[in-house]
């Protein structure tokens, strides 16, 4: 087993699921004297049962891939614990199950190494448990264990696409290999021009700046609201309003809590917070010097990466509720899934300002030790990087005219993925689905947001669309101005594509408009190099990022303090 193996797995697993759980096993490891008695317990027990077993490698039976491939399959299909309690016992069961298993020789390799497998899924800190399992469980085993998570990873990866978007959406994505890998979004039904081929609730939303200061749009769901109607929240740091309690409630519960809020993010049970004594005090300060922050700053995107990462922890604590005790607003995609999809996305270099960073880490900080970890490194930069790439501009009824404009140079400006330009727009929302839709100038689906006046988005047929025809929008306004003339708006929208998004259209007109007369010769011979635009242009990163992503994780996960039973388990 390679250690890059092992980490590209762990990243993976680490990702999928540790943040609140591995602050809950912290909190039980420092304050529950049972716990970690049973962890001592099962740390000599791994010793006396390794001790014990010398299997030689020559002699020891592997598995065929065949079965492995089989044995995988099955456990993919087994349900995983849900709570930490559950998962904390399913842990030392599967520990201690492997354990056995492996004492009975050879021919229970195979079991023996799947109990590890599936103990590994549930733990928090995958690497350091890799290590452990290195040090202490037979050889041959554990070589069947990280084949195994090599297998699970690659069958992960293949099938990423097959059960996301959800087939109901009546869309799919299509992985292109050539010239360079691209992901496209494809019909998966015909459609009429006018229709709607499928609605998606944002992910996060945002108010532009000057809109939430006169507090006359839901703060979650960006619908108009008029001042006799506005539900105006007890605890505030901005003039938010809502158009109902639900909008309130579900804001509260998504991010405006962690973010602004002074109740406690944890589930009553597990209140490690309760008895810190300064914890409020330094909580409410860090939340004051945020919200002040936005509000010098002006820009929507940092609160939309803080209320990102607000859902992040919002998903990971649901699974410590039990189901029918959690909120009914529950996301049509899996959340547990957040980190897959955002691993996928394509993004431009970003980077957030240090104080940003520290004054954002502080809330996450000061509302559950630990939290901040979710943005360290060089996270924070990819995640704004992402969510600034594919977020979609939000207006209704063509947008609107009284936008301040902006005093900021042309690559600062916010930009928004929005036919009706983002000068138009009250807000801005990111979306899992509709991050694939690439640009055309002459697009065949448009987002609205006029069907429901809120923030959710409804795409819309242009025309006639058959199955398997790509769908596109434009990502800018693409119709020539009064005075544009074809050339000078063909130069305008390739700019601003440029700037934005860093890419040289290769959309069908751009394409077509090349070999017509009515564009100059110099332009055309920019087309190879685009030094037409003006703007340097990058290639959007994304598998760099997934690669990047993940080896961060998994050495944060080596190198952080420690959390989790590994730890006590490997003194
Ligand atoms: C928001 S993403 C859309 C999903 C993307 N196609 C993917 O592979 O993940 C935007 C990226 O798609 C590509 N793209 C979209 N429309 C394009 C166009 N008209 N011409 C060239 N590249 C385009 C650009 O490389 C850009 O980096």
């Amino acid at each position: 087993m390679k250690t890059s193996t092992a980490v590209t797995v762990a990243g993976v697993t680490v990702a999928t699921g540790v943040l609140a759980y591995a602050v809950y096993f912290d909190y039980k490891r420092r304050n529950d004297t049972s716990f970690r008695k049973k962890l001592r317990k099962d740390k000599k027990k791994v010793e006396k049962s390794t001790a014990q077993l010398q299997v030689d490698d020559a002699t020891a039976s592997a598995p065929t891939a065949e079965q492995l491939r089989t044995a995988l399959l099955a456990l993919q299909k087994e349900p995983l614990p849900v709570s930490p309690q559950e998962k904390e016992g399913y842990f030392m069961n599967q520990v201690s199950l492997g354990e056995q298993m492996a004492s009975q020789g050879p021919a229970f390799n195979l079991p023996s190494a799947l109990a590890f497998y599936r103990a590994l899924r549930v733990y928090p800190s995958p690497v350091e448990l890799i290590v452990l399992y290195e040090k202490s469980v037979p050889t041959p085993v554990f070589k069947i264990v990280m084949d195994l998570m090599n297998l699970d990873v690659q069958t992960r990866a293949a099938g990423y696409y097959d059960s996301f978007p959800d087939r109901s959406m009546g869309v799919v994505i299509k992985v292109i290999q050539e010239p360079t890998e691209k992901k496209i979004l494809v019909l998966d039904k015909d459609v009429k021009a006018g229709e709607v081929i499928f609605t998606e609730k944002p992910v996060v939303a945002v108010l532009d700046h000057d809109l939430q200061e006169t507090g006359t749009y839901c703060t979650y769901c960006l619908r108009s609201v008029s001042p006799q109607d506005a539900v105006i929240p007890e605890v505030d740091r901005f003039n938010s309003v809502y158009c109902s309690i639900d909008c309130e409630a579900r804001s509260k519960h998504q991010s405006q809590n962690l973010l602004f809020g002074r109740e406690s993010v944890l589930p009553p049970a597990l209140l490690p917070l309760g008895d810190i004594p300064g914890a409020a005090e330094n909580r409410n300060a860090a939340q004051t010097a945020f919200a002040n922050y936005l509000k010098s700053d002006g820009k929507s995107l940092p609160l939309l990466v803080a209320r990102f990462a607000a859902r992040q922890v919002e998903a990971e604590i649901n699974k410590m509720i039990p189901p029918e005790m959690r909120a009914s607003d529950a996301p049509a995609i899996d959340e547990s899934a957040q980190y897959d999809h955002m691993e996928r996305l394509r993004y431009v270099d970003t980077e957030v300002t240090q104080d940003e960073k520290t004054l954002l880490s502080n809330v996450l900080a000061a509302a559950l030790p630990g939290l901040e970890r979710l943005l360290g490194d060089d996270r924070h930069d990819i995640l704004k990087g992402k969510i600034r790439y594919n977020s979609i501009g939000i207006s209704f009824n063509g947008g609107r005219d009284d936008k301040p404009t902006p005093k900021d140079r042309p690559e600062d400006i916010e930009r928004t993925r929005t036919p009706y330009g983002t000068s138009r727009q009250i807000g801005t929302a990111f979306f899992y689905v509709s991050s694939y839709l690439a640009h055309s100038c002459d697009p065949n689906v448009r987002p609205s947001f006029d069907e429901t006046g809120t923030s959710e988005l409804s795409l819309i047929a242009l025309r006639d669309l058959k199955k398997g025809d790509e769908l596109t929008m434009a990502y800018v306004d693409v119709a020539p101005g009064p005075d544009e003339s074809a050339v000078d708006a063909r130069r305008r929208r390739r700019q601003e594509l440029a700037r934005g998004w860093k890419f040289a259209c290769e959309c069908s007109k751009c394409v077509a408009d090349l070999v017509t007369t009515e564009i100059s010769g110099a332009e055309s011979a920019g087309k190879d190099g685009d030094n037409d635009l003006g703007v340097p242009l990058e290639e959007a990163r994304v598998e760099e990022a997934v690669a990047r992503v993940e080896a961060q994780l998994a050495q944060v996960a080596v190198s952080e303090p420690p959390v989790a039973p590994a730890q006590e388990l490997a003194l």
